[in-house]
């Protein structure tokens, strides 16, 4: 029987493999990629530096940095036959489906043929999920056969500029980048175990980012800045999200953007976005959907000891960017793509195939009886 205290239920607190690539909660609330806390990379890199962090385990130097986004930006465009595939998706597509088909269907055109090429499939996803993500959502939505080139310097103000049509301002850039780095890996959570089990059958790096893609897409993980921004929107002022709020708990609803699976007592995540989303809400001249997220997390904490995860103020910060809320969880995925594919690698430098045992809960050995006497 599964001991649901002792970390049994969904292997809570169970080791499953060995990382060098992050720490979750070690310290407490602390988070850090190869050893760099998340918040001096928020301050001080770009989500390039990040990426190039996680894939190769040190900061880029100047001319390393140069050479990486060179080759990045030469890959931002997209195969005529994926756009071809994006054009025949329906408006009311799921965005992360979309992300989904993109991934898979751009590992038919450009396959990983030996793991010797990972890193350019891994470089390929990071330059086209922007792309993948605009396209399609510019094509079915507006109509508009979008250039999916732009000269935007960096991977969060391309998407920005593909998105709006035009250049994103400095601030916009900025906290696109923050955005991208907070999110980008986060140890053995659930859709980067799911790349790590797939990679371990020895599969290529597409099928394993499509079977990360598909458990990110659930409200339980990235899919909660989403869910988050369609429930602040519904209250009207702090009060009436308090009252709302504390119905939802009185039904046993879990609240979006709200509790962890390793933090116990914040997220480090939080902190910096959330700073970033009062800073958009004085830009943006109207601060009550700031104003109400904060009431949802000081509620929370007072009623349930329960904080904001890095999901919450995401939402009323992508929004106060003008980004559709549907793209909410997309861009985790053009961020997490980064982790997903350093833990492929890593898990392919010392692999064996992962497959955890059972308990057996199920009927005693029976026999099988004719079908006519059942
Ligand atoms: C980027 C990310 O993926 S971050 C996570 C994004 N997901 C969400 O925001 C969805 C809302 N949150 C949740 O569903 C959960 O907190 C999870 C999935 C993140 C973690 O789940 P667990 O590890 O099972 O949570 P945990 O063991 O801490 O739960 C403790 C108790 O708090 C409750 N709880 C936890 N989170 C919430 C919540 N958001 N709203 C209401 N109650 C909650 C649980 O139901 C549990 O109650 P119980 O003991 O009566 O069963
Ligand atoms: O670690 C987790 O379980 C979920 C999470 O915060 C993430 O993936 O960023």
């Amino acid at each position: 029987m599964v001991d649901k205290k002792i970390g049994g239920a969904g292997l809570r607190g169970q080791s499953a493999g060995e990382t060098s690539l992050c720490t979750v909660g070690k310290s407490g609330s602390g988070l850090t990629y190869c050893g760099y806390d998340v918040s001096d990379l928020a301050d001080n890199a770009s989500f390039e530096e990040v990426a190039y962090l996680l894939f190769n385990g040190e900061l880029p130097n100047q001319t390393q940095l140069d050479h990486y986004k060179t080759e990045l930006f030469a890959q931002r465009d997209l195969p005529q036959a994926l756009k071809e595939v994006l054009q025949r998706i329906p408006a009311d597509a799921h965005p992360m489906d979309v992300m989904r088909t993109g991934c898979s269907f751009l590992g038919n055109l450009e396959p990983e043929n030996d793991f010797s090429e990972q890193n350019q499939a891994a470089n390929r996803l990071l330059a086209a999920f922007p792309a993948i993500m605009c396209y399609w959502y510019k094509f079915s939505h507006e109509g508009v056969e979008i250039d999916c080139v732009t000269d935007e310097d960096s991977i969060g103000g391309h998407f920005l500029h593909l998105l709006n049509g035009k250049a994103p301002s400095e601030q916009h850039r900025r906290v696109m980048d923050v955005s991208l780095i907070l999110y980008a890996e986060h140890e053995f959570n659930a859709s980067t175990f799911t790349a790590r089990v797939c990679a371990s059958t020895l599969s290529d790096m597409f099928s394993c980012i499509t079977g990360a893609i598909g458990t990110l897409r659930g409200p339980l993980h990235g899919g909660a800045n989403e869910a988050a921004m369609d429930m602040i929107q519904q209250f009207s002022s702090p009060e009436d999200a308090k009252i709302q709020m504390a119905g939802m708990l009185e039904r046993k609803e879990k609240i979006m953007g709200f509790g962890h699976a390793i933090y116990r007592t914040s997220d480090p995540r939080n902190v910096i976005i959330k700073a970033w989303s009062e800073k958009l809400a004085n830009e943006f001249g109207d601060t009550s959907l700031y104003d109400i997220s904060v009431a949802c997390e000081e509620f929370m904490w007072d009623t349930k000891k329960l904080f904001c995860n890095a999901d919450f103020f995401h939402a009323s910060a992508y929004h106060f960017m003008g980004i559709p809320t549907k793209l909410f969880t997309p861009i985790f995925v053009c961020s997490r793509l980064t982790g997903w594919a350093a833990h492929v690698m890593e898990q392919r430098s010392n692999n064996r195939i992962i497959r955890p045992s059972a308990d057996y809960t199920g009927s005693e050995p029976r026999k099988v009886n004719p079908i006519s006497e059942r």
